[in-house]
């Protein structure tokens, strides 16, 4: 395409989430991306003169989606654990604790192997991408050198992504899956560093507590200095279980909750996400709200390990930053159009219980999937919609590709065909995916 700040243009159908509201629909819009992958104008199909005009482009090399086309913003899952996709689909016979100690730690001892991270960590990546993830949210394991393996092959194959080299000191089930405090804490540092320096453009390092059981009081503390100084992300997980949450309450006596615990050690801030909180009460998510601490809702794994049901009418009434997970493998699915599905089942089970409760709509789900997740990573200044400035991080959805699951009728209108894509969709519908720009499914 000719010079003049713009790269590629778009005609067509847009679905996307805005501030104000939390589903907006453009049957007929253009959009052009400029070289560096940023959105750079964004208007009603009426204006395309105008825009080549001012932008230098031909019509004739605007890209032009079908009437059964539509873009929406990529999805944000803000929580999946990637060494666990070995075993997704299997192993969710166990409620949390013991599924950890039985699967989840044998498993993730493994990745001292760079051979076996790699083929996991490589099928990780581009079946999240082919399913429309464009930002994920990892934990890797304890192991630096295949934390850095993934964020290599998320920098490969184009994936916007947070990565965690999980940080535990305490294994009494399965010592051998544990670092010493020290090694612990050096280790962290050596992997932000070692991350960093790498300079990839859209994948950087989170600092990951596995959850309060694992980690000593100086561990957690270490780990909210280690954020501080250097200004980073922070994921863990909170008040997933009941058990668990009594566990917490025992090893952290001098702690007023579950929340008090990550709080008093530094680990709350509004670089903060943490995964679950179905036991969160007001009084902690009052906390979060102060804070600007978010939640990722995972209600897969909520519901497959039979953990408990968040309310996220309440978690929402709180002015708490949500988005969705899909938590794998605890959350058997690596697609967020399961969470999406998940989200608004686990709601209107909440409903059965309470008849007062308004269950979340399809466009609220769309919202938490998209913006909500950009904005619980603190990325929505550059990506969960199509606000001009920010990255076009992007999917193609076509309806109607050979062997579609989704059947379309004359009187389907664009609101209609987004929520059949969000309840009967998958990845054979998302026939592109752009992250800042650049197509990276299908891979080149
Ligand atoms: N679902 C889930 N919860 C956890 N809590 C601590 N570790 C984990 C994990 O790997 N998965
Ligand atoms: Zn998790």
């Amino acid at each position: 395409m000719s010079s003049g700040g713009v790269a590629r243009v778009f005609r067509g159908a847009f679905a996307h989430s805005t501030r104000d509201s939390v589903l907006s629909v453009h049957p007929d819009f253009v959009l052009g991306v400029n070289e560096q992958g940023k959105i750079v104008f964004f208007e009603d199909g009426t204006n395309v003169e105008s825009l080549s005009h001012q932008w230098g482009f031909e019509t004739s090399d605007i890209e032009l989606l079908a009437p059964h086309e539509f873009f929406m913003p990529g999805m944000v899952d803000t929580h999946i654990h990637a060494p666990q996709y070995a075993y997704t689909g299997t192993h969710l016979d166990l409620p949390l604790l013991d599924w950890l100690n039985r699967y989840t730690f044998p498993v993730e001892s493994c990745y001292v192997d760079l051979d076996f991270a790699q083929d996991i960590y490589t099928k990780v990546v581009k079946r999240t991408l082919c399913n429309g993830t464009t930002t994920a949210c990892y934990f890797a394991t304890i192991h630096t050198e295949a934390s850095l393996l993934l964020g290599q092959i998320a920098d490969d194959f184009g994936q916007r992504a947070l990565i965690g080299k999980v940080c535990m000191d305490q294994n009494s089930m399965v010592p051998n899956y544990k670092e010493q405090t020290d090694e612990c804490k050096d280790e962290t540092d050596r992997f932000i560093h070692e991350l960093l320096k790498k300079k990839y453009a859209l994948v950087k390092p989170i600092v990951t507590p596995r959850f309060a059981i694992s980690c000593s009081s100086s561990l957690l503390s270490d780990l909210g200095k280690i954020a501080k100084n250097n200004d980073l992300h922070i994921q863990s997980h909170i008040s997933e279980n009941k058990e668990e949450v009594q566990l917490v309450k025992e090893l952290f006596p001098d702690c007023t909750s579950y929340t008090d615990v990550y709080l008093k050690h530094g680990l709350l801030t509004d670089k903060t996400v943490m995964a679950h909180g179905c036991y969160l009460t007001d009084e902690e998510l009052m906390i979060f709200h102060e804070k600007g601490a978010a939640v990722s809702h995972c209600p897969n794994s909520n519901i497959s390990l039979i953990s408990g049901f968040l309310n996220v009418r309440n978690v929402l009434k709180h002015k708490v930053k949500l988005g969705l997970g899909t938590d794998v493998a605890g959350g058997y699915s690596p697609s967020m159009l399961d969470a999406i599905r998940r989200a608004m089942d686990t709601s209107k089970a909440l409903c059965i219980q309470d008849a007062q409760l308004q269950p979340l709509s399809y466009k609220e789900a769309f919202r938490l999937a998209t913006l909500g997740g950009s904005e619980v990573l603190s990325l929505d200044d550059c990506t969960g919609n199509f606000e001009v400035g920010k990255d076009f991080d992007a999917l193609r959805v076509n309806i109607c590709v050979p062997g579609s699951p989704i059947d379309l009728f004359p009187r389907d209108d664009l609101e209609v065909i987004l929520e059949k894509f969000l309840n009967l969709g998958d990845d054979r519908n998302i026939v592109k995916v752009y992250v800042a720009g650049k197509q990276v499914v299908p891979f080149s």
